[in-house]
């Protein structure tokens, strides 16, 4: 893990979006389509809202969420209603939304349908993950129902996920999906996401699932 601190949030922002806007660059300098994928939650919105400025050819980028919160998209909690609301403006409103939810009572229903449209995007070039104190990733909780086989190497691209500290049920990118990402960054803010993060760094997957990508992630971190 290589971790860079930051001197507040603004400069974290700034400088990792300038970061993912030159791998964006020079992964669509290699390949005709390029696929981005972002957390939702509190952490990312001033990371978007730094992208949305910068020009690069969004045309040709797919940006998938690393997890979804099973609620309507005009929910306050949808993490497709911040990704559109914060990412997918200004320049960056040419990219592409993979959806990660859809109008099902339970993310069980819609499953196929949406792993038969993010499969053709993978590997991941780009990915962000966020991290919750509890040391969740994506929607990889500690305690989840479904966390073993999340975290398995054989696990499908995406799984439904129900946790005790998640309030509805989730669906999410997989252990395998995350670790195959070709560069692979965490950003954390705070003191409580800090000492779980260097808690976690000693710590299996299946205690602290967002160990999963440690080993080859950039963490980035400011108070
Ligand atoms: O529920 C979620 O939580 C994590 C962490 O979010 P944060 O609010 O603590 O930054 C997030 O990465 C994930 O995408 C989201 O669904």
């Amino acid at each position: 893990m290589i971790l860079t601190e930051y001197p507040d949030r603004d400069m974290l922002a700034l400088d990792l979006s300038d970061r993912l806007a030159s791998e964006l660059g020079s992964a669509l300098r290699h390949k005709e389509r390029v696929t981005f994928a972002v957390p939702g939650g509190t952490s990312p919105g001033p990371i978007f809202d730094a992208l949305t400025a910068v020009r690069l050819d969004w045309d040709r980028v797919d940006v998938v969420l690393t997890d979804e919160r099973w609620v309507p998209e005009s929910a306050e909690r949808s993490n497709t209603r911040l990704v559109r609301e914060r990412l997918l403006q200004g320049h960056a409103a040419a990219a592409t939304l993979l959806p990660l939810v859809a109008d099902t009572p339970t993310p069980e229903e819609a499953l196929e349908g949406l792993s038969e449209g993010l499969l053709p995007h993978l590997p991941i070039d780009v990915l962000v993950l966020g991290m919750g104190a509890d040391m969740h990733t994506a929607s990889l909780f500690p305690g989840a129902d479904r966390l073993e086989a999340a975290l398995a190497a054989d696990a499908p691209a995406l799984m439904a996920m129900r946790a005790p500290g998640a309030p509805e049920p989730r669906i999410t990118l997989t252990a395998p999906v995350l670790r195959g990402a070709i560069s692979i960054h965490v950003v954390i803010t705070g003191a409580e996401k800090r000492a779980a993060l260097e808690r976690a760094a000693g710590m299996t997957p299946a205690e602290a699932p967002v160990a999963t990508v440690l080993d080859e992630a950039v963490v980035h971190w400011a108070e």
